[in-house]
């Protein structure tokens, strides 16, 4: 049974929803589910926008085929080639067979390379070109490595939706509802669009900020992303919170504790800074046990909050291993601009106070602050005057 939505005139949602998929990208969990959005407009030529992930192909295709009802499709424009949007290019040719593809020539060495063959049926655009379907006019906006070299933006300049490929996506199935006033995206999906951003684009924060330089140039009525609620309303909120995530803005003053522990002594001594934090008046805090949360939702938080704690013991002369894979993710996500407190654990070589210095000193922008606390395997009376004094940094350090 079909299922679609209609965005606005002549434009309609022909996508679907996932609750079954464990791990996007198979790695990080999505117990709040996905959509994978695509968009088809009925002009005097018809044009789909983007397909969707092979998991609601069937649905998908039945979607196509009601809103086009006897009408050929034209045209396909494809601005992201990544197969949770892409897989199915070769449903849509084989039901279209006549259908133009749009595309840079970037989109179409990867069709190639995913075994699409699109048999000469296509236009290759360039940043800047545009393609008229009748009515409506699409602009091609390039947005390289947001978060893959071919994608792009499409702007329908006559009603003012911009097709905006995995920016401003988010985790979190649809249920029904489509625009963002149809949900409470405060409550619902900043956390799961946080994440979404954060651990999938975060890595490309200035080839975000170009993109959003360019959308600043053009009047934006709707946001239509490839993942999660169109935007209809209100587009300055989801804009700023771009703003920050690309910027490496930490949106509020807090403390993230991440905690790496095998029989809890360190998790006291974590335990400890928190309630003195909140003692000092600091009561934004999260802390976690970076063994036991996916490294995904620590670096939603991270990204989140202005302070980390790190508090890790040692392991095989090592940084225990879950707050190593924990950094080395900030790191690869290009995380800078945050103050870090670091408590170390060691029972006869505490090597990690060495180490995790040593890897914030390859990130930029890490005030790491000097009061660190080195733990001998347990929190002692003679390790509280530390413990404090590294409490009463991380507060000073916020005014
Ligand atoms: C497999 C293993 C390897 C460890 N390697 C080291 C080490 O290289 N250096 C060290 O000082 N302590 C090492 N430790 C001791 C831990 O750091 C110890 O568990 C810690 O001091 C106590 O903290 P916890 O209760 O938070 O686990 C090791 C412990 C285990 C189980």
């Amino acid at each position: 049974m079909y299922n679609v939505r209609e965005v606005t005139k002549d434009l309609y949602w022909v996508g679907g929803n996932d609750r079954r998929l464990t791990l996007f990208e198979n790695i990080h969990p999505i117990p709040e589910g996905i959509s994978y959005n695509s968009y088809l407009l009925l002009d005097e030529k018809t044009v789909l926008l983007d397909t969707v992930d092979w998991s609601v192909c069937n649905k998908f295709i039945e979607n196509v085929k009601y809103v086009l009802g006897d009408r050929p499709l034209d045209y396909m424009i494809i601005n992201h080639m990544e197969p949770d949007h892409a897989a199915c290019i070769g449903e849509v040719i084989f039901h279209y067979p006549d259908v133009k593809i749009i595309g840079n020539k970037k989109t179409f060495t990867f069709m190639e390379q995913f075994g699409f063959k699109v048999n000469g049926n296509y236009i290759e655009v360039k940043d800047g070109d545009t393609i008229s379907s009748g009515g409506h006019e699409f602009l091609f906006i390039s947005a390289p490595m947001v978060h893959w070299p071919e994608t792009m933006a499409t702007f329908d300049t006559t009603n003012g939706v911009l097709f905006s490929a995995d920016a401003f996506g988010t985790f979190g199935s649809l249920d029904g509802r489509l625009f963002n006033d149809e949900v409470d995206f405060e409550r619902e999906f900043l956390v799961p669009a946080r994440r979404y951003y954060t651990n999938i684009v975060g890595k490309y924060g200035p080839q975000v900020q170009t993109l959003l330089k360019k959308a600043s140039e053009l009047d934006i009525k709707y946001i239509c992303p490839l993942h999660g609620p169109v935007w209809r309303t209100n587009l300055d909120y989801i804009i700023d919170k771009y703003e920050k995530w690309s910027s490496y803005e930490p949106e509020e003053k807090g403390v993230i504790i991440v905690y790496g522990s095998m029989y809890g002594n360190t998790e006291a001594a974590a335990e400890d800074l928190a309630r003195r934090l909140v003692e000092k008046g600091m009561t934004n805090i999260v802390m976690y046990d970076a063994s036991k949360t996916h490294v995904s939702y620590l670096i939603a938080d991270t990204f989140k909050l202005s302070h980390i704690v790190l508090a890790s013991s040692t392991y095989n002369l090592n940084i225990y291993p879950p707050v190593r894979e924990y950094l080395l993710t900030m790191k690869e996500l290009n995380l800078q601009k945050r103050t870090v407190g670091i408590i170390v654990n060691g029972t006869w070589a505490p090597r990690a106070g060495q180490l995790i210095p040593e890897l914030l000193a390859e990130m930029k922008d890490m005030n790491v602050l000097e009061n660190k606390v080195l733990i001998k395997s347990s929190m002692k009376e003679e390790n509280i005057d530390e413990m404090d004094a590294l409490a009463e940094s991380i507060i000073e350090s916020m005014k």
